[in-house]
């Protein structure tokens, strides 16, 4: 039988996989195989496999022990994130950076700094400020503060902390002092193997996952299986994740697409319209295609939600970072006084320059991109880069 040889391949893959896992991890993955035979196959066809010893055992597990994780980072992603995974069976070690709102939240179960109006499950979730601690008997450990500080968040840990550990990237960005992704930094800098590494990607906002809105997400890897496995772990109540391998397209299209999001800021701030924004969108998209296929050349549909539904939501929503710091640009303000602004970071302003510098190198054409860079880095008009960008649009 096809569904016979099917599981059988997949659970003698998994048991190769045994010997270095921790049971956490084995339980995850374990139910995402079942999870997605349920999916794939009727009822009927399924139900000799509930004679399968494996089936009461993966109850049993699952109703005892959690997945370890750790989050690090305590903005609003960082706590929309813990929403999310607090839905499901999974432990949670919360790093933030700040005393005061680590013992804010231990005394009233509240980040007082953002999403103020999420619940944190203080019984689920355990609060620190010293990273080490934070590490320690984790399997999981998510990135969630904006690129430019990952460096200082870890400070003090070394690649024998993140030995036999799983690393999510929630970062959307370019480690700015390396022009480099955040996952191939730490797989640089920790020796951390592809295969361990996985982002979380797609079109999700957080104050919308604050308000229980129905949200996807994409978890991108190397190795699908890991993928998955992180899947598992956000899929809830409101939230619908799925687990594919295309992570630097992945990745690099959710950098680029706070680039773009700076610039329909900067239109808008400027006064042009939904007419303008629609057609700076569509070629936008084409430039993402451009320098995406260039710099990891692959089949992919970027019409899917982790591409266009990525760039859609950050060019059109007023929850945007990137296109509120933009739209402040296009108003006149200063980079300074617009960062004053907002309590927020932009990670497209960081990410331009290192496209920018990546790009010397690939020499895609990118005069969407090339504007921001010459606004914000380069003091040029915001009005008269707009104006080149204007004419060169179809
Ligand atoms: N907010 C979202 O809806 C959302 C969704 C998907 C992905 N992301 C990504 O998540 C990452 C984190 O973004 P966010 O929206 O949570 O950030 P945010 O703008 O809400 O919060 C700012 C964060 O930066 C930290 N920070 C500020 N100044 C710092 C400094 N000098 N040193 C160290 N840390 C400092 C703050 O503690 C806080 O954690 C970004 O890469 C973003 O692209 C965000
Ligand atoms: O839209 P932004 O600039 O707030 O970025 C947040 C996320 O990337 C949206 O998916």
């Amino acid at each position: 039988m096809e569904l016979n040889r099917e599981l059988e391949t997949r659970i003698v893959e998994f048991s190769k996989d045994v010997v270095v896992q921790s049971p956490s991890v084995l339980q995850l993955r374990i139910l995402t195989i079942l999870r997605q035979a349920v999916e794939n196959y009727s009822h009927q066809t399924l139900y000799p496999f509930f004679h399968f010893p494996l089936f009461g055992v993966i109850h049993r597990m699952k109703q005892q022990s959690p997945v370890r994780l750790t989050m690090v980072g305590g903005g609003s992603w960082a706590t929309a994130l813990i929403k999310i995974l607090s839905e499901n069976n999974v432990s949670i070690k919360w790093w933030l950076r700040k005393e005061s709102d680590a013992e804010h939240i231990k005394k009233f179960g509240h980040n007082p700094s953002y999403l103020s109006d999420v619940q944190i499950n203080t019984r689920k979730v355990k609060v620190c400020t010293r990273i080490k601690d934070a590490f320690r008997d984790s399997d999981y450990i998510v990135l969630a503060v904006p690129a430019a500080f990952v460096s200082d968040a870890l400070s003090g840990i070394k690649p024998e902390h993140f030995a036999g550990k799983y690393v999510i990237s929630a970062i959307k960005g370019m480690i700015p002092s390396a022009n480099q992704l955040v996952t191939d930094w730490v797989r640089e800098q920790y020796n951390v193997p592809a295969s361990r590494i996985a982002v979380i990607a797609g079109p999700c906002h957080a104050e919308e996952v604050a308000l229980e809105k129905q949200s996807y997400l994409t978890i991108a890897s190397q190795d699908v299986a890991c993928a998955d496995d992180v899947a598992a772990m956000l899929n809830c109540r409101f939230v619908q994740a799925t687990g594919v391998d295309d992570i630097y397209g992945i990745e690099y299209s959710a950098v680029m697409k706070n680039i773009i999001a700076l610039a329909c800021g900067i239109t808008h701030g400027l006064g042009y319209g939904d007419n303008f924004q629609a057609v700076l969108v569509s070629n936008a998209m084409q430039e993402i295609k451009r320098f995406v296929d260039a710099i990891y050349p692959k089949h992919r549909d970027l019409s899917g939600s982790a591409y266009l539904g990525d760039l859609l939501v950050t060019a059109y929503s007023p929850f945007s970072r990137n296109r509120t710091f933009g739209t402040l640009i296009g108003r006149g303000y200063t980079i300074q006084s617009a960062q004053m602004e907002m309590n927020m970071i932009a990670e497209g302003y960081y990410a331009v320059k290192s496209i920018h510098e990546i790009n010397r190198q690939f020499q895609v054409r990118m005069p969407i991109a090339e504007a921001v860079y010459n606004i914000l880095y380069e003091r040029a008009s915001p009005t008269l880069e707009m104006e080149g960008v204007k004419r060169l649009l179809t």
